[in-house]
């Protein structure tokens, strides 16, 4: 008999149609967007459906990404993918990390949340600058399934912030073997290198 549980589960494919985009964030969504250009699939997001932004209650970036994911496919009735990302900067233990977005306060400032890390690190000046971005990804089904992905991308913090193409905290990151910030990158090459990027390079090979 199949199903004893000990051969791997096959992942789920994500068929051609409708696909929310579980975020409420413009700059990830318009990312999102990008990389699933030309798959066939119908991109809607959370606020063209007027989903409301669940409270992130996770302690991990997957956990945060499968709550949000979840909350949107129950809500629509389609498939939904999330995606829940942050800094980690060594540094301060992997802070903001997950809290990264509430750094920026009710208002979602990043110049103040990119003033808070400068702040921390100022307590240190001969700790290395050594950071990293996290993408979790999680699509979720209207049936309950889930699928993970997970990305990274590994660089250095600069000030003061350079460039006024990304969002978050993009000025401040330098990644390796680069001399522009993310901030100062044009989307399509970020993409190319981001923890996004490589967490849609990985769900892409696993559900097309
Ligand atoms: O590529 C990035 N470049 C710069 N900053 C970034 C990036 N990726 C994540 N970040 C930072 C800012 C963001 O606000 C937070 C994610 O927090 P996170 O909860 O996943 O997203 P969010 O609250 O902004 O939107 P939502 O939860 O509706 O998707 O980490
Ligand atoms: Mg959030």
């Amino acid at each position: 008999m199949s199903g004893e549980g000990n051969e791997p589960q096959a992942i789920r494919k994500l068929q051609p149609g409708k696909l929310v985009i579980a975020s409420h964030n413009a700059g990830k969504v318009r990312e999102i967007a990008a990389l699933l250009e030309g798959r066939g699939l119908d991109v809607i997001s959370a606020g063209d459906l007027d989903l409301p932004e669940p409270e992130e209650t996770g302690t991990t970036f997957v956990m945060n990404a499968e709550l949000k994911a979840r909350a949107a496919a129950d809500l629509s009735g389609l498939p939904a993918l999330a995606d829940d990302s942050g800094l980690c900067v060594d540094a301060l233990g992997g802070d903001p990390g997950i809290f990264s977005a509430r750094w920026g306060g009710e208002n979602k400032d990043f110049n103040h949340a990119m003033g808070l890390v400068e702040d921390k690190l100022a307590a240190q000046p001969d700790a290395p600058r050594d950071a990293h971005f996290v993408c979790a990804l999680a699509l979720a089904w209207p049936d309950g399934h889930v699928e993970w992905f997970e990305g990274r991308v590994d660089g250095t913090l600069v000030w003061p912030p350079r460039g006024t193409k990304g969002h978050g905290y993009d000025p401040v990151f330098l990644p390796i073997g680069y001399d522009i910030t993310f901030g100062e990158m044009d989307e399509p090459a970020k993409n190319e290198i981001s923890h996004r990027g490589d967490a849609f390079r990985q769900m892409v090979a696993a559900v097309f």
